[in-house]
């Protein structure tokens, strides 16, 4: 058992480990709303985030991250629904109550947002200024944060002279030196090359883990919000359309947007042959049969399932319920292959992993499936 609060994924809701009341969050957004212009941005917004939690807000360009983040900052005001943080009203039905500067809110943008005629220990130490720390407080936060990112002999150095991975880190010791309860981040990886990307993900989570703030963290990158996050909120045009932990997303996604916006893999049509008994049903997709995984209440009848790559298997040359399908790219992937499959039962192509041994494009195999998921939603 642990003391942690946890959150109700399907909700977002905020409950406590023994299902008692709810333990108060450190961002709690309820039916935020924004229109720009013509178009509602964000439409009716329901969102908790625990204390201590790593919420990243995934979903494609223009879906309104980055609206939903100013918000929560104080950088913008909604035209209702209502935010708290740490319990306090800091927005409500179209009211900013608090402005950006008193919410004890952290930010960390994709442009580094660094103040370029300050050098790093003065950048770090600016907020503290502002906020009236002690000169002696100061220099021992900055001196700490800088430590911590591994920048200390960079101090007095100006932040033209550093290169994109070590200016995100004087981000990053910024917030630290702060010391926010709530840490919002806008896509932090996003201007860094690639191989920097890891290293300095790693090192939010593990500041993260460290700091015990709780963080927002906004990509339109489903792998590093998959390694980086506790629980991923699926934003699709103005709404959350799904908040769970990165597996269960990936297993059981609860419409066709966020499907594909997860993982890989097809929507394949099926018949639903009886109701869910144990989190399991039989179906017949093309003319085999197969039993896999559906959301409690799901009932007999025509139905659209998720195959990940892990769902197919060969199956060996006169197995039953075996079903064709053509072979028509093999990747190599290092430890195997990723094959796609032309099947005319299947509506659209099909993936799935092998070992090294795999058969060559251009051929036609059986496959069988072993796994897969009836989308509660279509
Ligand atoms: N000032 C504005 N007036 C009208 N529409 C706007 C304005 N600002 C943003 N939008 C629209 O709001 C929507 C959401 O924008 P937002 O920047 O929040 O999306 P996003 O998910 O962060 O996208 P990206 O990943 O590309 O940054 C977009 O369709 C955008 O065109």
């Amino acid at each position: 058992m642990t003391d942690r609060p946890v959150l109700h994924a399907a909700s977002g809701m905020v409950r406590d480990t023994a299902g008692g009341p709810a333990a108060m969050p450190a961002l709690a957004i309820r039916g935020l709303t924004r229109r720009l212009g013509r178009k509602t941005v964000l439409d009716h917004v329901d969102l908790d985030v625990a204390p201590g939690e790593f919420l990243a807000l995934l979903g494609p360009s223009g879906c309104g991250k980055t609206t939903l983040l100013r918000l929560i900052a104080g950088l913008d005001g909604a035209d209702d629904g209502r935010i708290r943080i740490a319990g306090r009203p800091v927005d409500h039905d179209g009211r900013m109550l608090v402005p950006a500067e008193a919410r004890g809110v952290g930010m960390v943008f994709q442009s580094y947002a660094l103040w370029p005629q300050m050098t790093v220990a003065e950048n770090v130490a600016f907020a503290l200024k502002r906020a009236r720390r002690g000169p002696a407080e100061t220099a021992a936060r900055v001196t700490a944060a800088l430590d911590t990112v591994g920048l200390a002999e960079h101090a007095d150095t100006m932040p033209d002279r550093l290169s994109g991975g070590q200016r995100q880190r004087v981000a990053l010791a910024r917030v630290l030196a702060a010391a926010p309860a709530l840490v919002l981040m806008d896509e932090p990886l996003a201007n860094l090359d690639p191989h920097l990307r890891r290293g300095i993900g790693d090192e939010i989570r593990r500041l993260h883990d460290a700091t015990g703030a709780a963080t927002v963290y906004v990509t339109h990158d489903q792998t590093e919000a998959m390694t980086l996050a506790d629980r991923i909120a699926v934003m699709d045009q103005g709404r959350i359309a799904q908040v769970a932990a990165p597996a269960e997303l990936y297993d059981q996604p609860a419409d066709t947007a966020t499907a594909r916006f997860v993982g890989q893999g097809a929507m394949v049509s099926a018949m639903v042959l009886r109701g869910e008994t144990a989190g399991r049903v039989p179906v017949r997709i093309g003319g085999g049969d197969a039993v896999i995984r559906a959301a409690p209440g799901t009932l007999a009848g025509p139905a659209h399932v998720v195959l990940r790559p892990e769902a197919l298997v060969p199956a060996p040359a006169g197995t039953t319920g075996s079903l064709p399908a053509f072979v028509s790219r093999r990747t190599f992937e290092g430890g195997g292959h990723l094959l796609r499959l032309a099947a005319p039962w299947a509506g659209e192509p099909l993936l799935m992993r092998t070992g090294r041994h795999a058969p060559d494009t251009g051929e036609t195999i059986g496959v069988l499936v072993r796994d897969g998921w009836v989308l509660p939603r279509a």
